[in-house]
């Protein structure tokens, strides 16, 4: 595998008027990985995604694809680039293969011939007569993947190519990104959701008002993250947070009752000691993954970036 960044992107910014949509931001994406813009709305990851596609001009920095620049190389730079930005449009009136033909008739090249192998790559040959109007949301996505592989891409650029799908559907979408990434495809998709982005991506850059408050790989991240927390809610949550903490959990009080925050096997013990004690235990749910908590942590509290660049 070359060397060469699939992406280069350094200090990049672009603003409207004052608002810095994005700020400064640094996204090195190596061949053949799987790599993962993530952050709330507003964040700044489809101006990003805008200036890769070369759809926008980025105020300063620079941004190379493949080794190869807008400055220098004008829309070649692109070469090797397909995607989608927001959700891809269809003609809802024709069948899936025929708008991919249309497509393939404005590619030109070999993209004709490629039509029905895309369609099978993204699990649609079934389904390839039938009228787009009637496709699922989540089969959309994917004849949106399918028509940017009708170009035979280096780099598939996806904007939240999971918003919006039921759970089969983000299933779908991440098994066909894991099985594109495993034929030597880079991949950079952006994505709100970190339970999403820590299935599939190898290394993520997390974004919030426009600038990077976290880069890394996944399992760096992981490392990162706090304990696993569980609420839980009794009659006497003051005794209950005594053995709680005893056990060498955190605790923390909440609404609906108490935090606790440890090993499973800990809370599990805790579960025990409340009966024990003769305490009636009312509810016991698990809070959101550890690396949620911390995704959540870093884009609502985080002051400035962390980790270094590569
Ligand atoms: N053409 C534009 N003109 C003015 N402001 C814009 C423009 N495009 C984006 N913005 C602003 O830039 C900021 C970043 O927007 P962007 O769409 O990149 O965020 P995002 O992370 O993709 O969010 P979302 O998940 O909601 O799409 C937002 O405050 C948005 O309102």
């Amino acid at each position: 595998m070359s060397d060469v960044l699939a992406v280069n992107a350094v200090h990049l910014t672009k603003t409207y008027g004052r608002l810095a949509a994005v700020d400064d931001v640094t996204v090195q994406v190596a061949q053949g990985e799987v790599y993962g813009v993530l952050g709330p709305n507003g964040a700044g990851k489809t101006t990003l995604l805008r200036m890769l596609f070369g759809l926008i001009r980025p105020d300063g920095g620079t941004l190379e694809v493949f080794g190869r620049s807008w400055r220098q190389h004008g829309v070649g730079s692109l070469s090797g680039v397909a995607g989608f930005i927001e959700s891809p449009k269809f003609y809802p009136h024709l069948t899936g293969r025929r708008n991919l033909r249309l497509l393939a008739g404005l590619d030109g090249g070999d993209a004709a011939d490629r039509v029905d192998q895309v369609l099978d790559v993204v699990g649609l040959t079934d389904r390839r007569h039938d009228k787009v109007r009637g496709y699922s949301f989540g089969m959309r996505q994917r004849l949106g993947v399918a028509s940017a592989l009708l170009r035979d891409p280096r780099l598939l650029v996806l904007d939240e190519p999971a918003n919006g799908l039921d759970p089969a559907g983000i299933r779908d979408m991440r098994d066909l990104v894991r099985r594109l990434a495993d034929t030597g495809l880079t991949v950079l998709l952006s994505s709100h959701d970190m339970a999403e982005v820590e299935q599939i991506c190898d290394n993520v850059t997390i974004m919030k008002a426009g600038a990077v408050v976290h880069h890394g790989s996944i399992a760096a991240l992981r490392e990162q993250a706090p304990q696993q927390a569980h609420r839980i809610t009794t009659t006497d949550d003051d005794r209950a947070a005594d053995l709680a903490r005893s056990r060498g959990l955190e605790v923390d009080p909440v609404e609906t009752g108490l935090a606790v925050r440890g090993p499973q096997k800990d809370v599990d013990a805790l579960v025990a000691d409340i009966v024990d004690a003769g305490i009636a235990l009312r509810g016991l749910t698990r809070d959101e993954t550890p690396l949620e908590a911390l995704f959540f942590m870093l884009t609502e509290s985080a002051p400035a970036a962390t980790g270094a660049h590569r």
